[in-house]
């Protein structure tokens, strides 16, 4: 048999279920002399998720214009055609055709069959969960194990025993398999089954696929490109003219005009199939599946441990939704203080920084499938109430020594035994605090071939703080001359200035801001704070994503803060009596007059200019004509601390001014009231008017950034809506808003209801958030 011996380019549609594939080949260039035979999807790889991937497929194969597909996942038999003609005049085409089908229709039934198995299991699974199981958190381990069921079900028993034996597996702590170095998987050629004969190749590549690790399958099926968007796809189709396959007398009891509508129609048959069974059983977590990576995320704050404000939050709770969704992941910070539940790795390691040895070491705790790994030096011993402290150069240093320090954990602590290696890994930097993170990932590692799979994210929470000084402080970041450039930004009010944030956007493969809105707003002169520029020019690798809370953390049901003196847990269903006894509580504790009647209104946030505090201070007047109460919690700008000292002096019977930092009160000040203020001028995302909502507690927010993108307006005509907003940052339009909202308290008490429990429904978890920014990880693996 005439085999020809080639390599054409391919797209591929996955129908969004990693076990199946819908597979259409496009081979507009095509030339070969086609003859029915095999072909080795050596660069065939896929991300099992539902999108689009492409790849370039090396072939051997013959006759007629139709190719038989395999995939290296041993679950995909996909067929594709050609467009090559056909000299062989041997077999007619007909009978390929009908073989071609028939084969198919039976690796389709066989899928059916294997589906059919997936859910009898499945049913036993949970059977024998509900029965002797406890419930437990979705742990790193457990998710992993979640990750493969499907896959080892629908394997055989040679499937199972690949995946029991990888070599680059270990265990973590908590009995789950977890990957190091991926590395590998990309370097190692995929196995040439090219030569094999139809019949026998689906079992060789079985047989191929069985001496691959899961993460070297999994990497291999992988070829995510963003770019590559429906868009395109369409226009590549519509540029390929579907091949009609002619019928002749022989041809005429067939069905179907193309191959194409064969396949279409026979897989979306299985894929409904498959959905069937999925929601037949009970519906699986949302996994990350052949996308699972390594990630680490680094920033200067990380709740419980350090917060000065919602970057700690978002630091302690994202990464553990990623690792719910079976991804490796690891949080390192700085170690401002003795944190009891972790210990210490014995590891040291030294860095220079403005030309003195530091020498580092490693403490580490395993949290929710979480590792946090946290780097101690006396540069940041003892900042635990101060973690920014100190003059512009100690800053610099510190960030300097934790972002040198942070890029080579992967290398160095092993956590569950096993280190994270830097294949598969993707770094989260976070604010100008560790921008130099992905300049360094490029600086020392990259531009030297090292590190070569290593990609970075740089997530924008406030773009008003951002690392600058004179250019002279380029000497303490220790780069090399030609870096001066990343660093060097000239505008009107700094003139040529050292600017960390610009560097760390340039460098960064990808940029996430914290909500649609603010990412728009970036890009305005106003909103950019002198970065507009340069995050238009990367516009392409920029992303809103909003935050998600920690739902059990700030969840009422389960608040640990409203356990003791008077407060109470409470739900939905609980709310009328359980809010108002945490108010009473709340009243009684800052020694306000105990009133049920009387709106409770509240602050919580950072003492400074962004958050509109001055907005609130102009209408104390309008308020104090009210019948309301007023609590107000926070701590920056001694001029704002003092002011709210003074109102509270000036006020007493209806107003407090906590001056201090304190995450009970602000847990209890939240359940306690009836309405929170934000009248931010400008709010990234904002993550109190989400805890306010998730707690029946009702936002009055100025529409910008996220609080836009997460307050809808309260509609009455339509009974929808989450609470009041107002469009600019002015007293008079805050008074209108908060007016408003005050006659819907006393007046409009279903309406006031519908509110709370339209807040209290919505999922704010961060598994949504999770999966995008899983997305942003996987596009910046395949950017290069
Ligand atoms: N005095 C105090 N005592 C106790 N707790 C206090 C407190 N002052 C503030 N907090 C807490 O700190 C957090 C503040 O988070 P925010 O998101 O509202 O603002 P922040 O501006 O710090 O964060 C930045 O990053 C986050 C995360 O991306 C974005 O949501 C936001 O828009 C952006 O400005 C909340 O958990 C709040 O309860």
């Amino acid at each position: 048999m005439m085999a020809s011996v080639g390599s054409l380019p391919f797209l591929v549609e996955t129908n969004g279920d990693s076990t199946l594939l819908m597979m259409i080949l496009h081979s507009r260039n095509l030339k070969f002399s086609p003859k029915l035979g095999t072909v080795n999807a050596s660069s065939f790889e896929y991300s099992g998720a539902r999108g689009f991937g492409r790849g370039r497929l090396n072939y051997r194969c013959g006759s007629r214009g139709l190719l038989y597909l395999m995939g290296n996942n041993r679950h995909i038999r996909a067929l594709g055609k050609s467009s090559g003609t056909s000299e062989d005049k041997d077999e007619s085409e007909d009978d390929v055709l009908q073989a071609t089908i028939e084969k198919s229709k039976k690796v389709l039934a066989l899928q059916r069959e294997l589906l059919q198995q997936i859910a009898e299991r499945k049913k036993l699974v949970s059977s024998i969960d509900s029965e002797s199981i406890p419930e437990t958190e979705g742990t790193q381990g457990s998710s992993i194990s979640n990750e493969y069921s499907d896959e080892n079900l629908l394997s055989d028993s040679n499937s199972r025993k690949g995946f029991a034996s990888i070599g680059s597996a270990g265990e973590n702590q908590n009995g789950g398999i977890v990957f190091s170095n991926f590395v590998h998987s990309r370097e190692k050629e995929i196995p040439d089954v090219s030569s094999v004969d139809i019949d026998e190749g689906f079992d060789k590549v079985e047989e191929e696929e069985d001496k691959l690790s899961p993460a070297e399958i999994s990497s291999s099926r992988l070829y995510v490109n963003e770019q590559l968007s429906n868009k395109r796809y369409e226009t590549i189709k519509a540029d390929t003219p579907p091949i009609e396959i002619k019928k002749s007398a022989k041809t005429s009891s067939l069905k179907y005009e193309t191959l194409e509508d064969v396949l279409e129609s026979n897989l979306r048959e299985v894929v409904n199939e498959s959905n069937n069974v999925e929601s037949e059983g009970e519906k699986p977590p949302p996994l990350a599946g052949a996308n699972a990576m390594n990630v680490i995320l680094a920033a200067a704050e990380c709740a419980p441990w350090s917060k000065t404000g919602g970057l700690g939050d978002v630091a302690g709770s994202l990464p553990k939704a990623l690792a719910r969704r079976g991804h490796r992941v690891m949080v390192v910070v700085p170690r401002y203080g003795n944190y009891a539940e972790v210990q210490e790795t014995g590891v040291r390691k030294r860095y220079k920084v403005d030309g003195q040895d530091m020498e580092v070491t490693f403490f580490q705790a395993y949290i929710d499938g979480v590792d946090f790994v946290f780097i101690d030096s006396p540069i940041w011993r003892h900042l635990d109430n101060n973690i920014y402290g100190g003059n512009r150069v100690d800053i610099l240093k510190r960030m300097v020594l934790f972002c040198k320090a942070a890029a080579e954990v992967p290398w160095h602590v092993p956590c569950g035994g096993v280190c994270y290696g830097d294949g598969n890994l993707a770094f989260i930097a976070n604010d100008w605090h560790t921008a130099l993170l992905p300049v360094y990932l490029k600086a020392y590692y990259r531009d030297h071939g090292v590190m070569k799979y290593t990609r970075s994210v740089l997530v924008i929470h406030n773009i008003a703080h951002q690392g600058r000084g004179p250019v002279e402080d380029f000497n303490y970041v220790d780069l090399p001359e030609h870096y001066i450039d990343l660093f060097k930004l000239y505008d009107p009010i700094g003139g040529e200035h050292f600017n960390i944030f610009a560097a760390g956007l340039k460098a960064a493969d990808r940029i996430v801001t914290v909500s649609h809105g603010y990412a728009w707003e970036l890009k305005t002169s106003e909103g950019g704070w002198g970065l507009h520029g340069i995050i238009h020019e990367n516009d392409w690798k920029l992303r809103g994503i909003v935050n998600g809370i920690d739902t059990k953390d700030w969840n009422p049901r389960f608040d640990v803060h409203l356990t003791s003196d008077g407060y109470t847990n409470y739900t939905l269903e609980t709310l009328h009596s359980g809010k108002h006894q945490c108010k009473a509580a709340l009243q009684k504790e800052l020694g306000l007059p105990v009133r049920k009647d009387v709106p409770l209104l509240a602050f919580i946030g950072r003492l400074d200019q962004q958050k509109g505090i001055d907005l609130i201070a102009e209408a104390i007047p309008w308020m104090m004509g009210q019948d309301v109460q007023l609590v107000m919690l926070g701590t920056g700008r001694p001029d704002l601390e003092q002011m709210l000292r003074q109102f509270e002096s000036q006020h007493h019977d209806k107003i407090r001014g906590w001056v201090g930092f304190s995450v009970k009160m602000a847990h209890r000040i939240t359940a306690g009231a009836d309405i929170l203020l934000m009248p931010s001028r400008f709010e990234p995302c904002g993550l109190n008017q989400l805890y306010a909502m998730n707690y029946g507690t009702i936002p009055v927010v100025h529409a910008v950034g996220g609080l836009r993108d997460t307050v809808k307006p309260f509609n009455p005509f339509e009974e929808s809506g989450l609470g009041w907003t107002f469009g600019s940052a002015e007293t008079n339009k805050l008074i209108d808003a908060l007016g408003n909202c005050l006659l819907t308290y006393r007046n409009y008490k279903e309406s006031w209801e519908g509110l709370q429990q339209r807040g209290m429904t919505q999922d704010l978890s961060w598994d949504n958030a999770a999966q995008q920014y899983e997305e942003v990880l996987v596009a910046a693996k395949f950017q290069w």
